[in-house]
């Protein structure tokens, strides 16, 4: 069959390529039905990835967060029809110690290999994930996004000290909003305050047990863990900020994405024995564990529903090209493609 990829060739430039596959093979076909565009999509898209990137990863179909149906299994385990998440990381081998979204390896989707933009998607069976059928779709469409807090938080687990009266999550946009909402579900008997930039966005934060603007931060306030959601350059401010706000022997767990290396305060870092813990991208069993996370919590993904802010029906290129436009604009949430091109 001829399939259709959607691959970005130059910054704010879709072109459609047509590429044979085979159904005599061991991959599910998924047609994709619900899209949402991450800030690494928005990177690639504007060109602000990077010269050395951008000359080496495009043209590629952007996106990495999804769910669709399956069309297609050639063993027939798998009913057509079937709602699921699609994995986007794809591992080539395994190791005993070393996770499968952090092995030099295993290739990610719109990050140097096609993402999820294209008329069908072929998937080793291990790649996707079955959703219950009464999951909202538009919030389905950005797991992805909320297993990178569930693993950030697995990795908090097993690295940081067992205290955790209070927990301070940096950022007031989508991460910030999935990790601290995890945070006060996880751990119903700690306090979860949350730093943020932006009052309008905070207010939306109303499941946390305090809100600060970053330059307003009181004296006396000290967390015993932090989580990073900024990214950018701002999140040396906010990484330094936590260095402060520690108590010692505290964690930051940091996971926005900066182009340039940002400067911290390595000797607070030491005189406080503080751990920091990097954390990238998410495997299988953060996709298994989110989705078994979002059945027992309804009220997790009634939360998460505030977060869906455009919806934008795709039928064309043109179409494509305004949802990443109005995401780029919108001061709020996740944009999310219907996918009917
Ligand atoms: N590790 C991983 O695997 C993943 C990492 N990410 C990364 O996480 C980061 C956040 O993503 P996302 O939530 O979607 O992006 P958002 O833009 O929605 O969130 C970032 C928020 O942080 C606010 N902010 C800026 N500076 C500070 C500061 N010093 N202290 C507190 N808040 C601040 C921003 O405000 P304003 O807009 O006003 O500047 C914005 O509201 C990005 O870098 C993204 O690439 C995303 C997915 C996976
Ligand atoms: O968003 C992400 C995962 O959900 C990661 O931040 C993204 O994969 C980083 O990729 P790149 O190196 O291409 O910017
Ligand atoms: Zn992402």
């Amino acid at each position: 069959m001829i399939n259709q990829v959607y691959r970005l060739v130059s910054p704010r430039q879709f072109e459609v390529t047509y590429k044979d596959r085979s159904l005599q093979s061991d991959y599910v076909v998924v047609r994709p039905s619900h899209l949402s565009i991450c800030a690494a999509d928005q990177r690639y898209y504007t060109g602000t990835r990077g010269k050395e990137a951008m000359a080496t990863k495009l043209p590629m179909a952007l996106i990495h967060e999804g769910i669709g149906k399956v069309v297609y299994d050639p063993l027939g385990e798998i009913d057509t029809g079937t709602s699921v998440v699609m994995i986007p990381n794809i591992p080539t081998e395994t190791d005993e110690i070393v996770a499968e979204n952090y092995l030099r390896s295993s290739k990610f989707r719109s990050s140097g290999y096609d993402g999820f933009m294209q008329d069908y998607v072929f998937l080793n069976r291990d790649r996707l994930v079955e959703l219950p059928n009464e999951l909202n779709p538009h919030v389905s469409a950005f797991i992805e996004l909320v297993t990178i807090a569930m693993h950030s938080l697995v990795r908090f687990e097993a690295k940081a000290h067992t205290r955790r009266n209070v927990f301070g999550v940096w950022g007031d946009g989508n991460l910030g909003y999935i990790t601290s909402l995890m945070l006060k579900r996880r751990y119903k008997d700690s306090k979860v305050i949350v730093f943020g930039k932006n009052q309008y966005k905070l207010d939306h934060f109303s499941f946390v047990d305090e809100t600060y603007q970053i330059d307003e931060i009181p004296n006396d306030l000290f967390i015993d863990h932090a989580f990073e959601a900024v990214g950018g350059k701002g999140s040396q401010y906010a990484i330094n900020q936590m260095i402060d706000q520690l108590f010692p022997e505290g964690s930051i767990a940091i996971m926005g994405v900066s182009e340039y290396p940002v400067e911290i305060n390595t000797r607070m870092i030491l005189e406080k024995g503080l751990t920091i813990i990097g954390s990238s991208r998410s495997g299988r069993t953060d996709f298994v564990n989110t989705v078994e996370f979002m059945k027992e919590h309804p009220d997790f993904v009634e939360y998460l529903r505030t977060l869906v802010g455009e919806v934008q029906e795709v039928k064309t290129i043109q179409d494509i090209i305004t949802a990443f436009e109005k995401d780029l604009t919108s001061s709020w949430g996740k944009t999310v493609m219907e996918w009917k091109i």
